[in-house]
């Protein structure tokens, strides 16, 4: 066909792309490029490790360091970067980038992202708002374009996230900045339709998943194949590593490929060897970067190097690195006693009517009745709450009315404390205590993101939970005190209380509120900061509007896990892994199990339980194990003629918590002769006085059943003999046996028969009456 063709006009024209470069070509050229510029990319190890270097390592840096290498490898230009377009990326992200107005680079962005372009498995820390969504995001999309990614190739990238609202925040920043590649991605979240899921999830080259929502689908659709996966990415690592996903992430990383990229992200990174050893990480490199001018700390933490053996109790000191909070945050804390907890909240409220506020609570229950209450009592400004146990519309409708409001309250659980970037917070109100720094950390992180300015306040309860501040002394949190000017505080008990009085609703909501904050002290760790007995039980109360202080009675377990599983011989690990499977407690430890008793049986449990609802949704095959347990538990309790363990302890109505083993019991109780016991060897004979009476009856029950099923036996035996008797004759007359037959016909077991004729007269008559019919027949047959 030749490589012309001719005009119109007949003069020959010369080919019109000989040297145009198709877009294919272009962008080959550009995958080259960029491969060609990452291949020099140093590695930071020999400053950022996280493992401790061996003598050989240490001696090799020491040479480096003496020939000044280090200082060039560090001037590597790709460390210069200041902006997007100084990293080595494809002009498809670049594009995206700018579109979405994201120019410069932050410190997280600078340090992680050419080490994740360069192929390797990455550990990072950065304080919250920092950008680690895009950190993670770029390398990602690079990595499946570099390799020319497309359906055919199937899941190439895993995004895992703990929370739904977490989940559509990053699908959004995904969705923004890929805009303009070609790959497919796809959300995976709780709470959605499964069967509408099922038929993309094969289909999807990137995905961002809750953790259980995604096992479910690699155990439910065939076609979904992960084992081409290139990258995996576990933001809030720490979350997803710890014991509440631990069996859901397991199982997940059975199904990858082992030959992948794996990146963690968190403000709070972990750094517990053992937990990081699940995911088979290689030789990663850990990326940590300070608030304090974006400067990355590494060398600071260079000998901090990670904890070996699981923590037990103070979690944070051996196991997560805290880098520190943001930069534009002011954050103060006021003591003040938990029962007047709720009027300094809504004074607060009230003196700050035009702020964008996030007041975390430790319980769904308090969640709901604080918001229940103070939208009665109108403070004049929007209120909002949400929580684990909402349903998932509702959940996603109050995330996105508090995005976009400018003044407004949510109130909310740890559901809402990790990872959403809701614009213009400026408070985040602490009202109950965290659960440890990390659990600050993330909630703070609420406001003063990327840089923005914004300001904390934590309210400790005066006596023990005042400990919280040295814990968050040791992870260099910077808090200051403020004083609580007592005549600018307007109590609000009255009110809450006349309230709670005149709506049934709100009264049981109060009465649950109130239980469910003591069950969360009690299944608290750390117990140096949290101590039920610390808590004043009536006054408490009364602030929650209620005249009369609900019973909570709590069974106490072993305190410590280690026993726990020494004396099951099991591991630690083991144990805690079962403990992550009572589905039960995570509902009731984020706010609304359906359990609506008014007498509260809490178990104590050190075993860290998953935080939100969606664990509930994603543990739901961890339910039917824990269910099973508990249906045992009872059974065996119903065996004790339902005493309760002596350990149990049972708070009075004074709050004054004793053992039940020392509780004597009112004569008008029915169990009194069991109950009435002083101490725990009265305790324990009652019980065993109980259980061997049991077992008497037990054994009387078995002896009357085995008599009557033998004497059923004798008739039966005795009816057959009979019949052979008859036949016996009737073969003598028909000389149908032979003589050795008739013998013993003749002589089996006629003897026994009278001895049964008292116990069975009845069948006897009736075989009896056989007898003579019988006879009257042969009679017949005979004549
Ligand atoms: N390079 C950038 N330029 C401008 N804005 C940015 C940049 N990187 C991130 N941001 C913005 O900073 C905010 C916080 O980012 P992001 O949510 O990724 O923080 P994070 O470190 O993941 O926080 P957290 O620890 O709470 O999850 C977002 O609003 C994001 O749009």
């Amino acid at each position: 066909m030749g490589g012309s063709k001719r005009s119109r006009s007949g003069r020959k024209r010369a080919n019109p792309v000989p040297n145009k470069i198709s877009a294919r070509q272009r962008e080959e050229a550009e995958i080259s490029r960029i491969e060609q510029s990452l291949l020099e990319v140093p590695r930071y190890s020999s400053r950022y490790q996280l493992f401790r270097p061996n003598r050989r390592q240490r001696a090799k840096k020491a040479m480096v360091e003496a020939a000044g290498e280090e200082e060039e490898t560090q001037q590597h230009h790709i460390f210069r970067a200041t902006r997007f377009t100084d990293f080595p990326l494809s002009s498809r992200t670049l594009d995206g980038l700018a579109a979405a107005n994201y120019t410069e680079l932050t410190g997280i962005q600078k340090t992680a992202i050419p080490q994740a372009l360069a192929g390797r498995d990455i550990l990072a820390a950065a304080p919250t708002g920092s950008g680690k969504t895009l950190a993670f995001l770029i390398p990602l999309l690079e990595i499946l374009w570099r390799k020319k990614w497309n359906t055919l190739d199937r899941l190439g990238a895993l995004i895992l996230c703990p929370t739904r609202e977490l989940g559509i925040q990053i699908f959004e920043v995904l969705r923004s900045v890929a805009r303009r590649h070609t790959i497919s991605a796809g959300l995976v979240i709780g709470g959605k339709d499964f069967e509408a899921e099922r038929e993309k999830v094969a289909r999807m080259n990137v995905l961002v998943a809750t953790p259980g929502r995604l096992l479910h689908h690699m155990d439910h659709v065939i076609e979904f194949d992960c084992s081409n996966l290139q990258v995996l990415v576990l933001d809030e690592a720490d979350r997803i590593l710890d014991m509440g996903f631990a069996k859901t992430l397991d199982a997940i990383v059975a199904n990858l490929p082992k030959e992948r990229q794996t990146m963690l992200f968190s403000a709070t990174q972990t750094k517990n060897v053992k937990s990081l050893a699940r995911l088979s990480l290689k030789n990663p490199e850990y990326v940590a970067v300070s608030s304090r001018s974006n400067k990355d700390i590494a060398e600071a933490q260079n000998e901090a190097h990670p904890s070996e053996t699981p923590s037990n109790g103070d979690k944070e000191s051996n196991e997560i690195d805290v880098v520190g909070t943001p930069g534009g945050l002011r954050q103060s804390y006021a003591i003040i006693p938990g029962s007047e907890k709720l009027s300094v909240l809504w004074s607060f409220i009230k003196t700050h009517l035009k702020s964008k506020m996030i007041v975390f609570l430790s319980t769904g229950k308090q969640v709901r009745f604080v918001f229940e209450t103070f939208c009665k009592l109108r403070p004049g400004m929007s209120l909002l709450h949400i929580h684990g146990n909402m349903k998932q519309l509702k959940r996603t409708d109050m995330y996105d009315l508090f995005c976009r409001t400018k003044s407004a309250v949510l109130f909310a659980t740890d559901v809402a404390s990790r990872g959403l970037d809701f614009p213009d917070v400026e408070w985040v109100i602490q009202a109950d205590c965290p659960d440890d720094v990390g659990t600050y950390i993330h909630r703070v992180g609420r406001t003063a993101r990327f840089k923005a300015q914004g300001r904390a306040m934590l309210f400790l309860s005066q006596g023990p939970e005042e400990a919280f501040l040295k814990r968050l002394e040791s992870k260099n949190v910077q808090i200051h005190q403020t004083r609580i000017n007592p005549q600018r505080i307007t109590d609000i008990t009255p009110r809450v209380a006349a309230t709670v009085a005149s709506n049934q609703e709100l009264k049981k909501l109060a009465q649950k509120a109130f239980m469910f904050y003591i069950k969360s002290v009690y299944q608290q760790s750390d117990k140096d900061v949290f101590d039920v007995r610390e808590i004043d039980y009536a006054k408490m109360a009364k602030s929650y509007g209620l005249s009369n202080v609900p019973k909570v009675s709590i069974k106490e377990q072993n305190n410590d896990k280690r026993q726990l599983a020494k004396r099951k011989n099991t591991t630690v690990f083991g144990y805690q892994l079962r403990q992550q499977n009572r589905g039960r407690a995570l509902a009731e430890q984020h706010g609304d199990s359906s359990d609506d008793s008014e007498i509260l049986t809490i178990r104590k449990s050190n075993a860290v339980l998953p935080a939100t609802e969606e664990d509930v949704d994603e543990y739901n095959s961890g339910v039917q194990n824990g269910y099973n347990q508990r249906k045992r538990k009872k059974r065996k309790l119903d065996l004790l003629g339902k005493l309760p363990s002596a350990n149990r302890l049972v708070f009075t109505d004074d709050g004054e918590a004793i053992r039940a083993g020392d509780i004597v019991e009112s004569p008008s109780d029915n169990d009194t002769s069991d109950r009435e016991h002083g101490g725990i060897e009265d305790y324990a004979a009652a019980v065993s006085r109980k259980l061997n009476k049991a077992a008497a009856e037990d054994r009387n029950l078995e002896k009357r059943r085995v008599q009557s099923l033998h004497s059923r036996r004798k008739v039966k035996d005795r009816e057959r003999n009979k019949i052979a008797k008859e036949r016996a004759v009737e073969s003598s007359v028909h000389s149908i046996s032979s003589a050795e037959e008739q013998e013993s016909m003749m002589f089996s077991p006629l003897g026994e028969d009278e001895d049964s004729v008292s116990t069975a007269s009845v069948e006897i008559e009736d075989a009896a009456k056989i007898e003579g019919d019988e006879k009257k027949a042969l009679m017949i047959l005979n004549s």
